[in-house]
């Protein structure tokens, strides 16, 4: 028997692979859904099968009204609604309006999109759109995926969406060819000064001795962020017979070698280029990256290409390395204000080339991102896996399907350990044991987590727990939860044998749930598909967890269940199941009685008003 333990110290905002306890298998995301009509709730390629997708968007994103509504599909009167906030490609504004209402409303003001979006279940926005914590707190909780249509995220905040359980997706790949071009075209007009002589021409004058080039042929490229445009840029770069350079931390050298490009550290490389062109995403790391002090390192004469973001760049420090010499020109597509003041002394230099955000905008990439993201949100707002989830974890659809009935028991077990607390005690510790054949490496327990926190979390508050935020939400109401796989002699084929789930320093309004231990303790199972009870404190039961629930501990005797069983009939409460469990024979005996309706008080207090009947508790599924 081994074991392992980990907690949920962090909270998710993103997950960077090796993040979480368990191994990250592949980039898929259990999203969510939102149902349309049942013409739209066909299973698609990534689709597991329709209990997953029933289970799954039950459990993972909509809202307690939303959960009435059935089998997981959008009623035909109520079809997702799509706010579109930015102009977005033809093609992919026709795959929304299949599958909901959309409504495009350009240049909104932050007030004018925060008044407006606690009608929307979906935000498209690109990188004119600020998706603060304002807007996720008018999103009220029906706002359930923003879409970014291009890969920069760092318009939406993040950690606002974990927190308000808002899936973010983006289109990470239909821009990076015309980003590269873009940047190859600045790179190239910037040497031969195109836009300068372009402007002076048209002015009347003739200048061939101001506008001398330099050329590329034979000079270092320092491209900075070797990701998807980086490595395209110096692709190009190579084609023009320039010596590329590339710095990335993250960056496989394997991925540099085969394009001929040598990965160098961040110092080699702005000290040996002639020309830096810039590719990292802007995180707290990389803003204001080139500084006073990195200028300083480069170059005397070294020409900047930016089409990653303003922000990378302090832009007072390149004003100062224009003006010292330092750098000789640089080309701009992106600033840190955008659109920039009117007497942005940046943008007026003479030795600055600039554009208006242009890396994405060809018609090529428009309608390529347009369909990405189109197809990202209606799959996440149909449940389907997306690849393309920034703040959520990644699973495998291969585990999802076939954690599914796990993720059923694990939410029950979640809303039954919860109702066993007394009123009083606040929950802080929370140990899930998970006992499975599989070695900890193999077991990915983080759907089965999340829910067992919503399982915990949802009946005593308001919160809507999924996938984006469970683990947030816990940290957040101070619920430690710590999880420990024991490997078990079992069938490999079963994921998980079974889920305990220990609540310690609480007190239970059912002592018999109080196992020797003093923790509240339950155990499932799954039998035959369906999640069962099997153990409580310590006595162990044998129940399936549906509808209601009727604990009672009483001196094991004849004719108690009879007796119980006469109680509900007299109410017209119908009994779905019943399963004694006891210490040793006529000893104590606990009860557990599946009912079908909610028994009124009247028949509770029947029910213990029975002499031999030592306590109770009458618990919710
Ligand atoms: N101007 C435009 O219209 C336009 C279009 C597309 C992309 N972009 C921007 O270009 C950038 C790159 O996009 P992408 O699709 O190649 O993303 P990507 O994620 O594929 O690549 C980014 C790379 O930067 C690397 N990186 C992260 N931190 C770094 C650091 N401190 N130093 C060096 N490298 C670092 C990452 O490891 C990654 O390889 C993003 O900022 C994106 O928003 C702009
Ligand atoms: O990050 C991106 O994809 C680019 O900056 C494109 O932004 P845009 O969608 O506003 O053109």
């Amino acid at each position: 028997m081994a074991s392992s333990t980990c907690t949920n110290g962090n909270a998710i905002a993103a997950f960077p692979s090796g993040s979480d306890c368990n191994r990250t298998r592949r980039a898929f995301l259990v999203s969510f859904l939102n149902p349309t009509s049942s013409s739209h709730c066909q299973p698609r390629a990534l689709v597991i099968n329709n209990n997953v997708l029933k289970t799954v968007r039950t459990c993972v994103l909509r809202s307690k009204s939303e959960k009435k509504g059935g089998d997981g599909c959008w009623s035909s009167d109520k079809r997702p609604t799509i706010l579109v906030s930015e102009k977005l490609g033809e093609a992919g504004l026709r795959l929304l309006r299949e599958f909901g209402h959309v409504e495009c409303a350009y240049e909104l003001s932050p007030q004018e999109l925060c008044s407006k979006i606690s009608s929307f279940d979906a935000l498209i926005v690109r990188s004119g759109t600020k998706v603060t914590r304002e807007v996720f707190e008018a999103g009220k909780g029906k706002l359930k995926v923003v879409g970014r249509a291009g890969v920069g995220i760092d318009n939406v905040d993040l950690q606002s969406a974990t927190e308000f359980g808002c899936l973010v997706v983006n289109a990470p790949t239909a821009n990076t060819v015309a980003a590269a071009e873009h940047g190859i075209a600045l790179l190239a007009a910037m040497a031969r000064n195109v836009a300068q002589a372009d402007a002076s021409t048209k002015a009347g004058k003739w200048q061939r001795n101001k506008y001398v080039g330099v050329s590329m042929v034979g000079k270092t490229l320092a491209i900075m962020g070797f990701g998807k445009v980086g490595s395209e840029v110096a692709r190009r770069g190579k084609g023009l017979g320039m010596n590329v350079v590339a710095h990335d931390p993250y960056a496989p050298a394997d991925r540099a070698r085969a394009i001929g490009v040598d990965l160098v550290s961040f110092d080699q490389a702005i000290s040996t280029a002639d020309f830096i062109s810039l590719h990292m995403p802007l995180t707290p790391s990389t803003k204001k990256v080139f500084n006073d002090n990195t200028f300083a390192k480069m170059k005397k004469g070294v020409r900047i290409i930016n089409v990653a973001r303003g922000g990378v760049i302090d832009e007072d420090a390149l004003i100062r390395a224009l003006d010292g010499g330092i750098v000789a020109q640089a080309a701009l597509d992106v600033l840190i204000e955008e659109p920039p003041p009117k007497d942005c002394k940046l943008v007026q230099h003479e030795k600055v080339t600039v554009t208006p955000h242009l890396g994405a905008s060809t018609k090529e990439a428009q309608e390529g991102v347009a369909i990405e993201i189109a197809e990202a949100v209606v799959g996440a707002l149909k449940g389907e896996l997306s690849a393309t989830a920034v703040n959520a974890p990644m699973v495998a659809p291969e585990v999802v399907s076939e954690l599914n009935p796990y993720i059923v028991l694990a939410e029950k077990l979640g809303k039954l350990a919860v109702q066993l607390v007394s009123g009083g005690s606040g929950i802080k510790n929370v140990k899930v044991v998970y006992r499975s054949a599989r070695g900890p490496d193999d077991l990915d327990t983080r759907l089965v987590r999340a829910m067992i926190i919503k399982g915990i979390i949802e009946p005593i508050s308001n919160s809507i727990i999924n996938l984006v935020n469970a683990d947030y939400k816990a940290k957040e109401k101070g619920l430690r939860i710590s999880e420990e796989r024991i490997v078990v002699d079992s069938s490999l084929e079963h994921p998980i044998d079974s889920i305990q789930v220990h609540i310690s320093n609480v007190e239970s309004k059912f002592g018999s749930a109080v196992s020797d231990n003093g923790q509240i303790s339950i155990e499932g199972k799954v039998r035959y598909g369906t999640p069962h009870l099997t153990c409580l404190g310590s006595f162990g039961v044998d129940v399936s967890l549906e509808g209601n629930l009727i604990l009672c501990r009483q001196v094991d005797q004849p004719g108690m269940i009879g007796c119980v069983g006469n109680i509900l009939a007299q109410h017209n409460v119908n009994v779905s199941f019943m399963s004694v469990g006891r210490t040793s024979r006529r000893e104590m005996a606990i009860m557990a009685i599946g009912v079908d309706e909610e028994p009124t008080q009247e028949a509770l207090d029947n029910i213990g008003s029975v002499s031999a009947i030592e306590e109770f508790v009458f618990l919710k599924l």
